[in-house]
């Protein structure tokens, strides 16, 4: 069973997945000395904007220099690429705190970009698997309006992204969504950490948003997630994406 939230206003939603962060940040503070969270590229960057940096009574809460970022998805691109993921976090998100503010963020090795191939694409992966924890304490996530999440797409093309049971991060290949070239968080990845968080807003996350949750699609990564780790797992949705669904019960 997962949790969902469903929002009327944007100010609220981005209020309470501050709220929901700080949490779980001031929850890993207290068993240990750092906070350990992944984020996703998309239109989940304008909304931790919004939480944690524009919103005053939440930002001072935010205790930066006790985080170590990672990245949930991103894409095979420079990190100034504007389709790098950590570039448009760095862009909207880091650049916004006070130039005092110290942040642990580990982005993609990206000096292993080169265009040899096949390798070397399992070979940024790999090297991403290698630098990160055994678990995180929260991932963040999007859902795509084809109902991707980090970059596990669905369909047979993909499949063997979520049939991945050893590597924690794979190469992403021919991605429906350019570019066509990432790497990604797996399902073992995903187990493993304390938590789950989506947030999926606006109409063009209708019809899926009724997919994943009225007809429970499992041949979408989304469903799996929500299937395997419901538990763990919270959603933060707004009315429009939210338009089409039937279900009370989650
Ligand atoms: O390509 C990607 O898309 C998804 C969803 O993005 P959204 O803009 O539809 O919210 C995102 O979660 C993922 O990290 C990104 O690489």
């Amino acid at each position: 069973m997962v949790t969902v939230r469903v929002f009327s206003e944007r100010a609220s939603l981005t209020h309470q997945l501050g709220e929901f962060i700080v949490k779980k940040q001031d929850e890993a503070l207290q068993r240990k000395s750092d906070f350990k969270v992944s984020v996703s590229g998309g239109s989940l960057i304008n909304a931790l904007y919004e939480s944690l940096v524009a919103d005053a009574s939440l930002s001072p809460r935010v205790q930066w220099s006790k985080w170590q970022i990672y990245f949930s998805d991103e894409r095979i691109v420079p990190l100034t690429d504007a389709d790098s993921n950590y570039g448009t976090f760095k862009k909207i998100v880091l650049d916004k705190l006070a130039s005092t503010v110290q942040v642990n963020v580990h982005p993609m090795d990206e000096s292993l970009i080169s265009n040899d191939g096949a390798e070397s694409r399992d070979n940024i992966a790999a090297q991403y698997e290698q630098i990160l924890p055994q678990s995180l304490d929260l991932v963040l996530l999007g859902c795509g309006p084809d109902g991707h999440t980090c970059s596990l797409f669905p369909g047979q093309k993909h499949k063997y992204l979520l049939e991945e049971t050893k590597k924690r991060v794979a190469w992403c290949h021919d991605s429906p969504k350019p570019p066509s070239d990432r790497i990604t968080f797996t399902l073992p990845m995903l187990k493993d950490a304390k938590a789950l968080c989506f947030v999926a807003e606006g109409t063009s996350k209708q019809d899926i948003m009724h997919e994943i949750f009225d007809l429970k699609n499992d041949q979408l990564p989304t469903v799996l997630v929500n299937e395997l780790f419901g538990k763990k797992t919270s959603w933060f949705v707004n009315d429009e994406a939210f338009g089409k669904v039937q279900a009370k019960n989650f």
